[in-house]
């Protein structure tokens, strides 16, 4: 094809872009300079401060407003003749149903979460329109290419798990800061601020103490009259204090480890804070909650600086008396939140407290902000590089050159002198329940799992299916739908609350489930397996999947157990989780072909590198700032 073919492809095409975020921003202007003219954008937020630094195309005055309508405005600005249209909506709702996604040529994701990306990955696959697939995390960065019976699709490979820690060191041995961040969110301010009837266990038992969980509820119940100081305090002592006096007292736990030391109240602050600060009365309060803060009236400004015991006990108390005395409405129903300041600030201070308890370095507001809301700071050239790669992607899918198509990573530190790595899209994986038809299994006990488990462990959280519909033969166990009557939501209702073997139709082992998605037009088998006994901490959700989760020899490796030290801490939600799983599968466990195409890259260098875009080619021998 040439150059003119080339450029009436582009032009001809219509495209989807879903996310006008980090990426989206830079893909529409790159699209539209490259002479894309029918260009649609599904984007469901509006704008917010912390987007202005890289997201280009917004300004202050944007703050508020849909992502997708801005970015179009300010690119028809400079490319006034193309069509652009935006929804200000979520990719998941119906309307976005596989005759609208039939409509376009390639859908392009620039998206930061698994759930959508699964998604669209579904409808691609049942409207059979090609996906550019893309994510970064910091400096690293990565676009794939899924077409349907080509390559693999996007579920094809199991993505690495939210990185999880053993409770017996979040609750009694941390090592690191990261587990003193996860108590201080997990436990203590969800015990303090969120629902109080979770299970919660804010005691570092001792094996001696059969412990006090009456105790417990005791202390962090607080009076209608007790003072917020005093109560603050009384928190301070039990979970800094008398919690590790109580974990000290089992000297089997200690033996090979660094003891704790308890920290009480009065031993780190004044008597009485009033006197010494002004207590909250001189706080700043806008009438955003989210504003609010504890650092003014402490006198600290710069969210950077290292605070001492001394400063975090101080906002330990303050945070929390604004807490009660500014925001007591929300009290029951808080959860963690990175952009809420007087969340992050008591969580800094209360993880550092502990941190200090345990030996463990101090760290910044800034830094703890990071850790706790699983923050890689994003690199505004990183997403520029990804944006270009997945219009080059986008053109090689509309020019339908198969033997093109690239994975293409993008590393933080230059390998074999490049930073840019090409890897050929692996063939799709045969057992995957996504895109072949091959069925799952599930372990459980069916005599006494309900029918809700499954529908909520399995089928929404592990399946992502948005409108299930569970089937057991010709008998129909479970739908979710508008338009059902009252007596069938009161059937299945009923249902959901039976074990699997009491369901009209009972399930038992060997008995075959049929598990489908009408939106998504995603269908599959799960054969059921009875098994009596879980191993609790291995296997919490009392129940086990499996059968897509290995990609065979051929094909890839396995990716569900990613330890990459680089970002498994911190990149749990964040824009590319992938990434880890990718990276570790070029280095570490590379299928023969693929290893093969990496040596050559190192000896023949550019040619292998087939990026047709020379900007792209010299680019990645610079580095990326
Ligand atoms: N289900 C969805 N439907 C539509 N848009 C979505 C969906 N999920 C995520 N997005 C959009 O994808 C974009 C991802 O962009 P990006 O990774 O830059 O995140 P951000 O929210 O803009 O920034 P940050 O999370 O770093 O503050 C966001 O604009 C977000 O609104
Ligand atoms: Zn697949």
């Amino acid at each position: 094809m040439d150059t003119q073919q080339q450029q009436s492809a582009i032009k001809g095409a219509k495209v989807l872009m879903v996310g006008a975020g980090g990426i989206g921003c830079e893909l529409l202007k790159t699209l539209a300079l490259s002479g894309f003219e029918d260009i649609h954008i599904i984007d469901m937020d509006t704008i917010e401060v912390s987007n202005l630094n890289r997201q280009f195309l917004f300004r202050r005055s944007h703050v508020g407003q849909s992502k997708a309508k801005v970015a179009r405005d300010a690119v028809l600005r400079f490319r006034p003749h193309i069509s652009i249209r935006s929804y200000h909506a979520n990719v998941k709702n119906p309307e976005f149903d596989v005759d609208f996604f039939k409509q376009f040529d390639v859908i392009l994701n620039g998206l930061d979460n698994l759930d959508a990306r699964r998604h669209v990955n579904r409808l691609c696959l049942a409207a059979d329109v090609p996906l550019v697939e893309s994510g970064t995390t910091g400096f690293l960065g990565q676009v794939t290419v899924h077409v349907k019976g080509k390559t693999e699709c996007y579920e094809c490979q199991t993505k690495p798990a939210p990185k999880t820690y053993p409770v017996c060191t979040i609750t009694s041995t941390p090592t690191k800061f990261v587990h003193c961040i996860v108590w201080a969110k997990e436990l203590l301010f969800a015990k303090l601020f969120g629902d109080k009837n979770q299970d919660n266990d804010l005691n570092v038992r001792s094996n001696n103490s059969a412990s006090s969980s009456k105790e417990t509820e005791d202390v962090f119940e607080r009076a209608e009259d007790e003072d917020i100081e005093q109560y603050g305090r009384k928190i301070y002592d039990h979970v800094f204090g008398s919690n590790i006096e109580a974990a000290l007292s089992n000297e089997e736990t200690w033996k090979n480890r660094r003891r704790p030391r308890p920290i009480y109240s009065k031993d780190v602050l004044p008597e009485s804070l009033i006197q010494q600060n002004g207590g909250s009365q001189n706080c700043s309060v806008a009438d955003d909650d989210s504003t609010v803060s504890a650092m003014p009236s402490l006198g600290l400004k710069n969210p950077q600086e290292l605070w001492g015991l001394t400063q975090n006990s101080l906002v330990f108390i303050e945070a929390l008396k604004l807490f009660f005395a500014k925001r007591k409405k929300e009290i029951g129903h808080l959860t963690f939140d990175k952009d809420d300041q007087l969340a992050v600030e008591f969580v800094t201070a209360a993880a550092n407290i502990r941190a200090e308890s345990f030996g463990i370095p101090l760290h910044s507001l800034f830094e703890a902000k990071g850790i706790a809301g699983n923050i890689v700071h994003a690199v505004a050239t990183t997403n520029a590089i990804i944006a270009g790669l997945i219009v080059i992607e986008a053109i090689k899918v509309l020019k339908k050159d198969a033997d093109k198509y690239r994975m293409t990573y993008c590393l933080e530190h230059p390998s074999r002198k490049m930073l840019l790595m090409p890897v050929e899209p692996f063939e799709p994986n045969p057992s995957c329940y996504v895109c072949s038809k091959t069925p799952l299994v599930l372990e459980i006990n069916t005599q006494k799992s309900k029918l809700r488990d499954v529908v909520d462990k399995i089928v929404k959280a592990k399946l992502g299916m948005n409108l299930p519909l569970i089937m057991h033969g010709a008998s129909l166990l479970y739908e979710v739908g508008d338009d059902l009557d009252d007596i069938m939501v009161a059937n299945y209702n009923a249902n959901l609350e039976k074990s699997l073997s009491e369901l009209p139709s009972p399930v038992i082992n060997g008995s075959s489930l049929t598990v489908e998605d009408l939106q998504q037009e995603l269908s599959c088998k799960i054969n059921v397996k009875h098994r009596e006994e879980f191993d609790e901490e291995k296997e919490p959700e009392g129940m086990v999947l499996s059968g897509w989760t290995q990609a065979p020899a051929t094909n890839g490796e396995s990716a569900s157990t990613s330890n990459n030290e680089n970002v498994s801490d911190v990149t749990e939600s964040s824009s590319g989780p992938e990434i880890a799983s990718k990276k570790r599968s070029f280095s570490e466990t590379q299928p023969e072909n693929h290893k093969k195409e990496a040596e050559n890259i190192e000896s023949e260098d550019e040619d292998l590198m087939e990026i047709e875009n020379p900007m792209i080619v010299s680019k990645k021998k610079k580095r990326v700032e």
